[in-house]
């Protein structure tokens, strides 16, 4: 199967059904493995553990943006890619913009 049809084949592909989070730095950061993988491209961060199979660049490739900001790599290679459509099911949800200080202490 190609990944556009898996992507849109109703899984649930970030495991958070459909609901958006606001990611610190320190959350996305634990995502860096292989089986659990975030990255941020442009202040969004996508589960991109679904896509590694799916991605014509390979695994180790896209492993390079694991729990990091991706948006400098993901732009050298091919900023002309569509991503937000592509990646639509895996949206985790967007960058908290409060510091990690500020957010301390807060539930
Ligand atoms: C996270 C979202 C990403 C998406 C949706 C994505 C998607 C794609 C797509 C659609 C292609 C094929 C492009 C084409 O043939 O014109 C591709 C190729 C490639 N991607 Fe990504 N990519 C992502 C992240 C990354 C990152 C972070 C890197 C590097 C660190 C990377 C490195 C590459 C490389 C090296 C190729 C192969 C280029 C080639 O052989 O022609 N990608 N990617």
């Amino acid at each position: 199967m190609d990944w556009i049809r898996f992507a849109k084949s109703g899984k649930d592909l970030t495991g958070l059904r459909g609901r958006l989070m606001e990611v610190t730095q320190d959350e996305l950061q634990k995502h860096n493995k292989r089986e659990d993988c975030w990255t941020c491209i442009r202040g969004m961060v996508y589960n991109v553990t679904p896509y590694m199979d799916y991605h014509p660049g390979g695994e180790e490739e896209l492993m390079k943006a694991a729990g990091i900001d991706g948006t400098d790599l993901f732009d050298q290679v091919h900023r002309w890619v569509n991503y937000e459509s592509m990646l639509k099911e895996c949206l985790v949800g967007r960058m908290t913009t409060k510091s990690a200080t500020a957010s301390k202490g807060e539930s």
